[in-house]
């Protein structure tokens, strides 16, 4: 063994918990990095006791109570507000309908947006990405440079009886042509108190270890929302966690966790504020030939619609989209 790697396991033994990430140093300069097997998925650095670590690591989420306050929430709901009471234009943003009622004529405007997606140029909305206790707990899944990659407000519509408020059993690493997936978080912030009633999130524990799976349009009688995919299968036996959560907590959660929302059956609109965070260290991949084909092509085609060009790729579309909020744009 190298006189490097010796070093390297006394500073590992003297340690009094685990650490996925050691720095060893000899006169300022960077010898190596070690990190243990046991703990792959987040780094060290003071925020994350060793039992949330390990929660995370074998869960797949981090459910962190009273992150957000009630005044920034409040300020989220009135952006959005505006936004649909069309009293701002806001470049880039992709305002989606539920499928149940896209096509009908009648319907009052802000009871008809179901989802926001990328808000990155409305900046009282972008503010949750940039929140500062938001992103210590992310710099514990992506280090310390920061992107925030695609940003979503859901306004999940009381279920009109066919059940197209539901979002089926996904992995967002689908979406997404980079990687490593251990360097890319969920943040997900309830804006008022979600459970089982209005369709709060529903995850798998623990699906975070295998791999990407297959996705496509699940086979749902009343209909499928846009790019709506699902997991074609999951294990039906898997345990399954109804994350309930109050006005303004956050739960962090790995990009191949498979979750999904249950139908809204209630008359409220159920609203949460999200944003997909990656180390801006990553890279972009080529999905040709890969599962994500399916959506690269889906979602290729709807950017050369809403940008009126006949070029972009799937890599394109989320460069574009992608917005430093800590440290240095390095790669992605
Ligand atoms: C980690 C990430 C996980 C995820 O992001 S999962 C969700 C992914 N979803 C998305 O990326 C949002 C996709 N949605 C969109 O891009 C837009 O809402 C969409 C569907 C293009 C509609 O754009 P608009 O500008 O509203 O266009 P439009 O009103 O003229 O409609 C165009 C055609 O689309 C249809 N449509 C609208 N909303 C829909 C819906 N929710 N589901 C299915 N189809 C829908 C609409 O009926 C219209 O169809 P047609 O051309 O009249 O036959
Ligand atoms: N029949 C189904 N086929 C496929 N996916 C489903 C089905 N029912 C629910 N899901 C998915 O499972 C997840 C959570 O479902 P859950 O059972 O909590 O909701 P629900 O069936 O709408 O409501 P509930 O069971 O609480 O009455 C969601 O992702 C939902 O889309
Ligand atoms: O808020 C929800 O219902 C879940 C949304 C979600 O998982 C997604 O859009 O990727
Ligand atoms: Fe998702
Ligand atoms: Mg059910």
């Amino acid at each position: 063994m190298s006189r490097a790697a010796d070093r390297l396991k006394v500073v590992v033994n003297h340690l009094d918990r685990p650490s996925s990430f050691v720095q060893a140093s000899t006169s300022g300069q960077n010898v190596a990095y070690y990190q243990p097997q046991a703990l792959r998925y987040s780094f060290d650095n003071d925020l994350l006791s060793t039992e949330q670590r390990i929660s995370y690591e074998e869960d797949g989420f981090l459910l962190i109570k009273g992150l957000v306050s009630g005044e920034d929430i409040d300020r989220f709901r009135a952006a959005f507000e505006r936004i649909c009471r069309r009293e701002v234009q806001v470049p880039g943003l992709v305002v989606m309908r539920d499928v149940s009622i896209a096509k009908s004529e009648f319907v009052p405007d802000q009871k008809a947006i179901s989802k926001l997606q990328d808000f990155q140029e409305e900046p009282e909305l972008f503010r949750y990405c940039s929140l500062p206790q938001i992103l210590n707990y992310v710099e514990c899944f992506t280090g310390p440079n920061i992107m925030a990659m695609h940003t979503m407000l859901i306004n999940k519509p009381p279920d009109t009886g066919n059940k197209t408020s539901r979002h089926p059993m996904h992995q967002d690493l689908h979406y997404f042509p980079f990687r490593p997936a251990d360097r890319i978080v969920c943040s997900w912030t309830a804006m008022e108190k979600v459970n089982r009633q209005n369709g709060c999130l529903v995850v798998l524990p623990g699906s975070h270890h295998g791999t990407l799976k297959e996705h496509d349009y699940p086979e749902w009688e009343g209909g499928v929302n846009k790019m709506y995919h699902g997991v074609r299968d999951h294990d039906p036996n898997h345990p399954r966690v109804h994350l309930e959560m109050e006005k303004g907590d956050t739960v962090f959660f790995h990009p191949l966790l498979i979750h999904g929302s249950g139908k809204n059956q209630t008359q409220g609109f159920r609203k949460a504020i999200s944003c997909h965070y990656a180390s801006a260290d990553c890279y972009y991949i080529d999905v040709r030939g890969t599962t994500q084909e399916n959506i690269g092509q889906e979602v290729k085609e709807i950017a050369a619609r809403k940008y009126a060009v006949d070029d972009v790729t799937f890599e394109d579309t989320w460069a574009v989209r992608g917005r430093l909020v800590q440290g240095e744009r390095t790669n992605l």
